[in-house]
């Protein structure tokens, strides 16, 4: 089953546009959302969560979103939502009173485990802490799917980890869903089972991130041999001077085919920028 289905959506800004955006989010797994700067992350979020008017087909938790579905969705954006003068225990007994599941318990557990002061008001918060917060307000809701739009940017890793653990026991427990958008690519290649990469408002990809880790590969070689190779495993082809290096997918076969070819293995990073950068072949 899936928690999040968007089949497409189109949605436009002046010149931006976002088109033919089409994805799932299956139940009990973390989807990340990458892509550079302006790519439309946050847009595609926004019309998730119905803050934006758009056209196409958006199911949330099996249906279309209302109030009560709301009620199972935990939110974190980067754009402040909780009072500033309050502390974490007051703002606390105010979600309290506005979500039906509100889980005391666990909200003092997450709480203390984010070491969060709890006699200063927000205002006195770092920004790590003030994610954190956000963080632990969205998960004491006990909501079914968590969204959150670039969590952790900004943060250092120590904090980002702190983070990654509390997302690890979220998703536990089956009935859990994460959609969280980042383009720090490292967290999500610790995390995600599955990665959309949006770039300019078109999905690039959609899939599994162990299969395009395993899948995918960089061969360096020279234009010469690169002429040699079957263009149905390469991807992308970026050029520097004296070098050329291309995208691979199916290395395993492409091992077999040419097994003096030196493949490397690609990072999350390095497979955004061929996408962006690179040409096909
Ligand atoms: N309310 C708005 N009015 C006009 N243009 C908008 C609005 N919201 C977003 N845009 C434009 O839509 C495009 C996509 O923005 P969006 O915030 O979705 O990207 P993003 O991938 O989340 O970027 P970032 O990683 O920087 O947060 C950008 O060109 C942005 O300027």
């Amino acid at each position: 089953m899936n928690a999040i289905e968007v089949k497409n959506l189109y949605k436009s800004y002046g010149d931006f546009k976002l088109e033919n955006v089409s994805f799932n989010v299956e139940k009990g797994t973390i989807m990340g959302l990458i892509g550079e700067n302006g790519a439309g992350k946050t847009t595609i979020i926004k019309a998730i969560l119905s803050m934006i008017k758009y056209e196409g087909d958006i199911k949330v938790l099996g249906g279309e979103i209302n109030e009560e579905i709301k009620q199972d969705i935990g939110v974190v954006f980067d754009d402040a939502f909780l009072s500033n003068y309050l502390t974490i225990k007051e703002i606390g007994r105010v979600l309290s009173g506005i979500y039906r599941n509100w889980d005391e318990e666990y909200f003092n557990y997450i709480v203390e485990k984010f070491n969060l002061p709890q006699d200063k008001i927000l205002n006195k918060y770092s920004k790590g802490m003030k994610v954190k917060a956000k963080i632990a307000c969205a998960l004491a809701s006990r909501p079914k799917l968590l969204i959150l739009d670039e969590p952790t940017s900004g943060l250092d890793p120590v904090i980002r980890d702190e983070i990654l653990e509390i997302f690890y026991e979220f998703i536990e427990d089956e009935e859990h869903t994460i959609l969280i958008s980042s383009h720090i690519t490292s967290d999500l290649e610790k995390i995600a089972d599955y990665i959309t990469f949006i770039d300019n408002g078109k999905i690039l990809l959609s899939k599994e991130k162990d299969e395009l880790l395993e899948n995918y590969g960089i061969l360096k070689c020279s234009e010469d041999e690169l002429k040699e190779v079957d263009s149905s495993f390469v991807e992308r082809v970026k050029r520097e001077k004296y070098s050329v290096e291309a995208l691979i997918n199916n290395k395993d076969s492409f091992k077999i085919k040419y097994p003096n070819a030196i493949v490397d293995r690609v990072s999350l990073d390095e497979i955004m920028v061929f996408y962006i950068k690179g040409v096909v072949l």
